[in-house]
């Protein structure tokens, strides 16, 4: 009774009090720096916060008298995705927000954005975000300073045009596969189209990135002698369970003592592991026997690693648990980044048939030019001439982007940042984030229509010859695979996916909006653009109710 009646008030009152100080201070901190300022007084990685937030916002923002409960507008979980636009638009589009806990600085200033993205010694990569990431070992995306450089050297050269070749083939069946599944579904109907690319991206990545060829839709295969899930069911499994395989990596416990799906989970991470090992043991023997080095990914990391360490290069090369966790990396990086473009991408498509025209008219040409089918276009030649397609991917990355933010930090001494002509003090040790939904539909770098999804804003056309190609755009106005030294080593693979993906997909079949009245298109694509704008961050960007999505796929007639 003394407890709930005295200690609680009276710790209540010293949590309230000293959050107060807290913010005083902080405040004080961000003032110096200049740029305007919000304030929030609850930090939103508070944990009582993360548990409440989603049903204590709408309470808060009616309740609250004077616009106090406006904060929530920028401390919830998508605010600086669905709300950034207008709070970019009033004021301004770099700006601190100041909590109890720290000061953080956001960006969506294309200058800025990309000052931050150069500076890799004055601004680091916020790596403790994505320490757990390392369940198999230490990689390129958890690690910063020296460290970094050394798994960045070996681990960029896997992609390179050979491996692009062989991504684009990998695509192209794949994809061939996926849209016969389609197509042959009672209606023509595709309901949740992003499992399917999901499916479709994770082939790609076990072929091109790991020499394991998978078929589309082929249900279960065996697994390997002396595991009991195939490579590609393992990975699955971790991929679409993450925080479940850091839990089961880290306890390390047996599995009779864990609950059945963590089990399942750990026995996940049990199986890829062990393939893993097998792989590079493999790659290993492959050398020793002289066998020239293959395409994929992994085959290229090991010999550049095993090539160093000959070198004499000591601690230059990685050791067998970073070699594992730079291979789980890849696919942990590419894997849904990719499929989501896909489904954003196709989903878009359906809901916008002139944007659809406009693409397969590229494609339609291509194919005629060539003499031959979508499936059987070359790599080196056809790719480069897809200019439509690949605008379609950026314009979708840029108001659907997997990323969040590219999150950056000042260490121990102050940084400056200038915006606008203006110079800014950054203080030690302040986390500093470009917004990539902010940057991506400024007004000052995309003009006044950024949030219509115009594809060809990315194409520009020779006046005498009328050709096309990519138009050049503001530079940092355009991050979704981030830039400069960290910028993503899978960039090209994943364009090249995407453009053999739609290439194969438009030249044969029309995407269509699926509606209980199929007479009335335009409600239909209206409802699902609705759908669409529902999205949400989870890890990445998704819908929020993809069984909600309804396509249809039909073969197209030819005149
Ligand atoms: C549309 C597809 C993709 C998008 C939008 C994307 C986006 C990004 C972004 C924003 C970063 C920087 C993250 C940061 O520094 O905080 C990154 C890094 C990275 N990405 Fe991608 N990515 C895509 C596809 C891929 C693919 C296909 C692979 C590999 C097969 C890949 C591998 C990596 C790796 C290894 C890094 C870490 C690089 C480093 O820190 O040095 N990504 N990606």
């Amino acid at each position: 009774m003394l407890f709930i009646l005295v200690i609680l008030p009276l710790l209540a009152l010293f949590y309230t009090g000293l959050s107060i100080v807290l913010l005083f201070f902080n405040y004080r901190k961000a003032r110096k720096i200049g740029l305007p300022i919000l304030i929030t007084p609850v930090d939103p990685s508070n944990v009582p916060w993360l548990l409440c937030s989603s049903w204590l916002e709408p309470f808060l923002r009616k309740w609250l008298p004077f616009g106090l409960g406006n904060f929530v507008d920028y401390n919830s979980r998508d605010w600086n995705y669905d709300k950034i636009y207008q709070l970019q638009e009033n004021i301004g589009d770099t700006f601190c927000i100041v909590s109890p806990k720290q000061v953080r600085v956001f960006t969506g200033n294309a200058e800025a954005a990309d000052s931050l993205s150069r500076r890799r010694k004055d601004f680091v990569k916020a790596v403790a975000l994505y320490k757990p990431l390392e369940i198999f070992g230490r990689n390129v995306v958890t690690t910063e300073g020296d460290d970094w450089v050394r798994h960045r050297r070996l681990t960029t050269p896997p992609f390179n045009e050979r491996n692009s070749a062989l991504v684009w083939d990998e695509s192209k069946r794949q994809a061939v596969d996926m849209l016969h599944e389609w197509e042959n579904s009672p209606n023509g109907q595709v309901t949740n189209p992003q499992r399917d690319t999901m499916m479709l991206a994770l082939h790609v990545l076990t072929a091109a990135g790991f020499g394991r060829p998978f078929t589309f839709g082929k249900g279960l295969e065996t697994p390997s002698d002396g595991h009991t899930l195939t490579y590609r069911d393992a990975l699955s499994l971790i991929l679409g369970n993450l925080f479940t395989a850091v839990f089961a990596a880290t306890v390390n416990l047996p599995s009779w003592m864990l609950p059945r799906q963590f089990a399942e989970i750990s026995d996940a991470v049990d199986n890829f592991r062990r393939y893993m090992i097998e792989m590079v043991d493999e790659e290993r023997a492959a050398i020793a026997a002289g066998d020239s080095e293959r395409d994929n990914l992994m085959s290229i990391l090991v010999r550049a690693s095993e090539a160093s360490k000959q070198e004499g290069k000591g601690a230059r090369h990685l050791s067998d648990a970073e070699i594992y966790g730079n291979l789980f990396s890849y696919n942990l990086a590419g894997h849904e980044t990719t499929s989501n473009t896909l489904a954003y991408a196709t989903i878009l498509l359906a809901a916008h048939p002139d944007w659809q025209e406009w693409v397969r008219e590229e494609v339609d040409s291509v194919t005629t030019a060539t003499g031959v089918s979508a499936k059987d276009l070359q790599y080196e030649t056809a790719y480069p001439q897809l200019k439509r397609c690949l605008s379609l991917m950026h314009e979708t990355l840029r108001l659907f982007g997997a990323a969040r933010a590219v999150p950056k930090t000042t260490t121990v001494s102050a940084q400056t940042l200038t915006i606008n002509g203006r110079e800014y003090v950054i203080p030690p040790n302040t986390f500093i984030g470009v917004n990539l939904a902010g940057l991506h539909t400024s007004s000052a770098s995309w003009g006044k229509d950024s949030l219509a999804w115009r594809p060809n804003r990315w194409i520009t056309r020779d006046g005498k010859e009328g050709i096309e190609s990519l138009a050049p755009i503001m530079t940092g106005a355009f991050l979704p695979w981030a830039a400069g030294p960290r910028v993503c080593p899978g960039k090209k693979f994943s364009q090249v996916e995407f453009v053999a993906v739609l290439a194969c997909m438009l030249s044969e079949y029309l995407i269509e909006p699926m509606a209980d009245d199929m007479t009335d298109k335009a409600a239909a694509a209206a409802a699902l653009m609705e759908e669409l704008n529902q999205s949400s961050f989870n890890f990445l960007l998704k819908v929020k109710n993809p069984d909600r999505i309804k396509l249809r796929c039909v073969r197209r007639t030819r005149d």
